[in-house]
């Protein structure tokens, strides 16, 4: 029913399973010994995350913060807004940013900088995407799933409008919903 909407898919179910294992277990290599805080960044980062700390052979602690810059636009708008904040003190903490996709970056700038004001002993990102041609600002993945062409993308926690977040695979939509739409 979803898939109608779909022009092509880019990373389907099983590439994503492969490789969401295998970020796993360098995390699982990198923090031995750690007991880090994953943050999720809400809402695209909830089914990723999900399968990612499964993959995660190790003592962790969750938490998750929502944040927005998109609200219901294609393009970032540059200000990012806390919606949610974190629940966990994260001074002297190791802390792994979960995100779905990396764009213009401003997002996770804005929170890396924010959990370094915070004393975080450490921070990483981990993201499934990362489209580097919509960089804006200079940030970079310490673990990246896929770079993604410069196009707008959904599925697996990506959304366009709130819809699309449960296609279980990445893909691009068909022009005409976002002519429909707008
Ligand atoms: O690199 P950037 O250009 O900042 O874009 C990345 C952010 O955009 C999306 O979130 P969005 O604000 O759309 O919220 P959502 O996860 O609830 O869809 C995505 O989940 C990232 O958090
Ligand atoms: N759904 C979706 N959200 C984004 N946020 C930043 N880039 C994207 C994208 O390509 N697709």
């Amino acid at each position: 029913m979803l898939e109608k909407d779909i022009e092509k898919s880019l990373y389907s179910r099983e590439e994503i399973a492969v490789k969401t294992k295998e970020l796993g277990q360098q995390i699982t290599k990198d923090y031995a010994g750690k007991n880090p805080l994953v943050i999720g960044i809400l809402k695209g980062a909830i089914p990723f995350m999900a399968d990612l700390i499964r993959e995660m052979d190790m003592q962790l602690e969750m938490d998750f913060m929502d944040v927005s810059s998109y609200g219901e636009a294609l393009v970032s708008s540059g200000e990012v807004k806390i919606i949610k904040d974190l629940d966990t003190n994260v001074a002297g903490r190791d802390l792994l940013i979960v995100e779905d996709i990396i764009d213009s970056g401003q997002t996770l700038k804005y929170l890396v900088e924010l959990f370094k004001y915070r004393q975080a002993k450490s921070v990483k990102i981990v993201t499934l995407l990362d489209k580097p041609e919509g960089r804006v600002v200079d940030i970079y993945p310490d673990y990246s799933g896929f770079n993604v062409p410069n196009e707008f993308v959904v599925g697996f926690g990506l959304d366009y409008k709130e819809n699309y977040r449960n296609l279980p695979f990445v893909g691009v939509l068909k022009p005409e919903i976002y002519e429909t739409n707008n």
